[in-house]
């Protein structure tokens, strides 16, 4: 049991913090966004949901309108279910929205606030925007085209030997375009340590940055409580997840710097980074920059490949149709190309539609205002948490009709080929990658990431639905695991070569990788 006078005085402050912030915020002559009505003290904490959030805020929208607030112990929450909310105050307002929340746990305590990811907002945010904006920019990626290919072509051949693993390959694809495009590192089989390392790392993020999983980011002088004092098991989990952290970023820096001197390093975002670095101050920069394009890439493409799995296991006329198309395009007699993807709009419609059905992240990252603001007649107070539920705005049915259902031709006009025109969407029609300064700086990578892996996927393989052993089709589960970063709930599929020709054209693809 934690030390009662220690629980005592922690309480006590929150109530004074709580007695204040109700105080300041009943002096504001606008109110709060409208919401579920709070108790004192612990304002809505016994109601806000432990997973499945963008469902219950859908809910609560119905009640309270797009813009809604809740209190959590005396911090405001702002929930904005609409994109237009969303746009004027994380994009037009970035200025004020572009902080992270302050996380004692996953950030101070793990050490993932050294990430741009959680970093707050400052010089050192700027310098790791503009080092990763400019590595992996529309441009700079394209020269990653010939690997990406490669490796897509690589991973739908090992589809082929072990269908049963289809995770596993796109977890390994994933995994490998990612460390080779940031650290020049080639991942050369199942299992790759430093693959496995990332993804303890990793598991190491969703859980330590799990909302109310830990009491300390309730009451963050607790993390000056000992590892040893009783019941500060989450010191020693802090201390577990940060030793995984460090040893990934540091391993990957000190392989890469000594790479470089030996004259063997494969150019890469870091290698790069370090060639025009103008002194060395910025190497720990340069680490961290490094470290957060890893790991920002790598479970957000792998959910959305799984995604595209999902979607074809339960969408085989959309399957249908996307492959005539690259049959069209492409032929049998070779595999797709970066170059064919202005001829496959259908395809890119799909990419598109992927990304919209199923959000990665539902609720965004959470972005925090900086100062004290109005909108629509509401007072958002400084240092609230404010979550875009990305998932409603990409199943709003005034603008997707029929949201729920998987259907590529909603982002064409009547043609069949021209793109269709959103509103309040950019260019990839729906709000996948975040908004404001904090937008996703991975974005380009993963387009080209996920056009290469679904085109070849199409072109050479039939996903469907597995049978059981009377040969009656399994029905898939549309779950998704809760998180930060969510995935489909694992599933069984078949999977199969479209042709002969197919299978042969992976076959030679996966010895010449
Ligand atoms: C399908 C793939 C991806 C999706 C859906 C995705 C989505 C997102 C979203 C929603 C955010 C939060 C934006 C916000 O707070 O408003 C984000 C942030 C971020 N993403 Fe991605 N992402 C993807 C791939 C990538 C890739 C490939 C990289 C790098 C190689 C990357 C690196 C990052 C980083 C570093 C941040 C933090 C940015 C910041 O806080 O300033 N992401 N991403």
């Amino acid at each position: 049991m934690l030390d009662l006078t220690l629980i005592a005085s922690v309480l006590g402050g929150a109530f004074i913090v709580y007695l204040f912030r109700q105080w300041s915020s009943s002096r504001h002559s606008l109110p709060l966004p409208p919401g579920p009505k709070p108790l004192p003290l612990i304002g809505n904490v016994h109601q806000f949901p432990a997973e499945n959030e963008h469902f219950v805020f859908e809910e609560w929208g119905k009640t309270y309108g797009d813009i809604m607030s809740v209190n959590l112990l005396g911090k405001t929450v702002v929930i904005l279910n609409s994109a237009k909310a969303a746009i004027d105050l994380l994009d037009k307002r970035s200025d004020i929205y572009s902080e992270r929340p302050y996380l004692p746990m996953g950030g101070e305590l793990v050490g993932w606030d050294h990430t741009l990811a959680l970093v707050s907002s400052g010089d050192r945010f700027r310098q790791m925007r503009k080092y990763i904006a400019q590595a992996l920019s529309v441009r700079a990626v394209k020269d990653y085209r010939r690997f990406q290919t490669n490796e897509a072509r690589a991973s739908c051949a090992r589809q082929l030997i072990t269908p049963e693993n289809f995770i596993d390959h796109i977890r390994r694809t994933v995994n490998a375009l990612i460390l080779s495009v940031i650290y020049g590192y080639p991942v050369s089989k199942d299992n790759d340590p430093l693959v496995v390392l990332a993804e303890q790392v990793l598991d190491g993020f969703s859980a330590s940055t799990l909302p109310g999983a830990f009491l300390v980011d309730v009451f963050p002088l607790l993390k000056h409580v000992p590892a040893w004092f009783p019941g500060a098991g989450f010191q020693r989990k802090a201390a577990h997840w940060r030793q995984l952290l460090l040893s990934m970023v540091d391993s990957t820096f000190t392989m890469i710097k000594k790479d470089i001197a030996a004259g063997t390093q494969t150019p890469c975002l870091t290698s790069r980074l370090l060639d025009t670095m103008s002194d060395t101050s910025e190497e720990e920069t340069i680490k961290w920059a490094a470290a957060s394009a890893h790991t920002g890439g790598a479970d957000t493409s792998v959910s959305a490949l799984m995604t595209f799995y999902l979607a074809m296991t339960l969408n085989p006329a959309v399957q249908q149709k996307a492959q005539a198309e690259i049959d069209a395009v492409v032929g049998n007699g070779r595999l797709p190309e970066f170059e064919d993807r202005e001829n496959l709009p259908y395809t890119n419609a799909l990419l598109k539609e992927v990304l919209r059905w199923k959000p990665v992240t539902h609720l965004n990252l959470p972005h925090v205002s900086k100062r004290d603001d109005v909108y629509e007649g509401y007072h958002i107070p400084k240092g609230s948490i404010i979550l875009a539920n990305i998932w409603v705005m990409n199943n709003d049915p005034s603008i997707f009709k029929d949201p729920r259902v998987f259907r590529p031709e909603r982002f064409l006009e009547a043609d069949g080929k021209t793109p269709v025109a959103i509103p309040n969407t950019r260019e990839w029609s729906s709000h996948a990658f975040g908004f404001g300064r904090r937008l996703c700086p991975g974005q380009s990578l993963a387009d080209e990431t996920l056009f290469m892996n679904i085109a070849t996927t199409l072109a050479t393989l039939n996903i469907s639905k597995a049978l059981n052993e009377k040969g009656v089709p399994i029905e898939p589960s549309t779950d998704y695991v809760p998180g930060v970063i969510s995935r489909p709930k694992p599933w069984v599929c078949k999977i199969e070569a479209r042709s002969s020709a197919a299978a042969d054209l992976l076959k030679h693809a996966l010895e010449t990788v």
